[in-house]
């Protein structure tokens, strides 16, 4: 595009960017990196892939943040950022960046940077939800495994489907048809009524060490409606995969036993197509990130536990 004689940098400037990695700093410090695909008049902008960067000291991490508009007005600074430069930070899972600041609160609080209450960093990072998502397909035994979690290593269970069971069953709900419809075709419930369901439970559930988010986010729209309600809520350590062949997935629920309408083969068909074409795709996504902890669950629930406690101590000591 033309641009103006003399050159005058500013918002206009960033058209040069588009479809470019954008670094952008908002005014309440948080930095966020993205691939900028719009932008207007006002310094709007539509960034896409977005993630959020906490530093702490020469380390800092990233979560995920998806499609993002940022208003103009929210924006401090905003430039194209070259990964390929070396900066002398290194990147680390938010477990890892967690820990450090936990060792560096106790240990040498004067010493950090913005140790201060109002260091948005930080605070975010206290004040948020931990959540380890649980997926694997239809009776995998993610109900199983996690109640044993829950036991054992205390976090506490949620289950989206169990969730949408309730509400389903809660008189004057004006959900429950639609649930119930969806149930039984093995389709998935749209995300304002499942993750408005489990923030609801997770505010309710008292000062809880995490929470295992059994069956969620189960396709696209699962995902998206988390980042976008979810972001500065929660965050997620990673995900536990359940995995497991088809067949036997099938017969476990068909011997399930617990009177549910969608453990028939009828709905059971459906069930898996839903999870091959839209839930497995979600898993593939996390793997990119680094994020999937893969557990083999054909196997007995004591060998299966044993592994899922190995994942968690894993993820205890970064
Ligand atoms: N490792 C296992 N071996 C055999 N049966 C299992 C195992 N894990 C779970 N089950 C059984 O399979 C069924 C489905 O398990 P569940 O935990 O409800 O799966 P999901 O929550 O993934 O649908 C249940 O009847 C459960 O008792
Ligand atoms: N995130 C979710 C989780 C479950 N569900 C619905 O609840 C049903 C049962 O889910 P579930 O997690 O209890 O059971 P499994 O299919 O994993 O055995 C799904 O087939 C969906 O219809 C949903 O819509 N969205």
């Amino acid at each position: 595009m033309d641009l103006p004689d003399p050159y005058l940098p500013g918002a206009i400037s960033l058209f040069e960017q588009l479809d470019k990695k954008l670094l952008v700093v908002l005014r309440d410090g948080r930095k966020l990196i993205g691939y900028l695909r719009s932008i207007d008049q006002f310094a709007n902008l539509i960034l896409e892939d977005v993630v959020e960067r906490t530093f702490v000291e020469k380390y800092f991490c990233e979560t995920g943040q998806g499609f993002m508009l940022i208003r103009g007005e929210n924006v401090e600074l905003a430039g194209e950022i070259d990964d390929s430069i070396p900066t002398g930070l290194t990147q680390v899972l938010l477990a890892v960046l967690r820990a450090f600041i936990r060792s560096s609160r106790s240990l040498r609080l004067s010493t950090l940077p913005f140790s201060h209450s109002t260091s948005p960093s930080t605070s975010i990072l206290r004040n948020m939800h931990n959540v380890v998502f649980v997926l694997g397909p239809p009776g995998s035994g993610k109900g199983t495994i996690c109640a044993k979690i829950q036991e054992n290593l205390g976090y506490v269970h949620l289950s989206a489907g169990d969730l949408l069971r309730a509400e389903r069953q809660r008189e004057g709900s004006e959900f429950g048809a639609l649930i119930e419809q969806h149930i039984r075709n093995g389709s998935i419930v749209p995300v304002e009524i499942t993750c408005a369901l489990l923030e609801n439970a997770m505010n309710n559930s008292g000062d809880a060490k995490g929470f295992l988010v059994d069956g969620f986010p189960r396709n696209e729209d699962n995902l998206q409606g988390w980042n976008k309600q979810m972001t500065g809520k929660a965050l997620v350590q990673f995900v536990l995969f359940l995995s497991c062949p088809v067949p036997i997935c099938i017969q476990r629920c068909l011997n399930r036993g617990q009177g549910r309408t969608d453990d028939n083969e009828e709905s059971l068909k459906k069930r898996v197509e839903t999870y091959n074409r839209q839930t497995f795709p979600i898993i593939e996504h996390f793997e990119k990130n680094g994020l999937v902890r893969e557990v083999k669950s054909e196997r007995s629930v004591e060998e299966i536990y044993a592994d899922v406690v190995e994942v968690f101590n894993q993820a205890a000591k970064v």
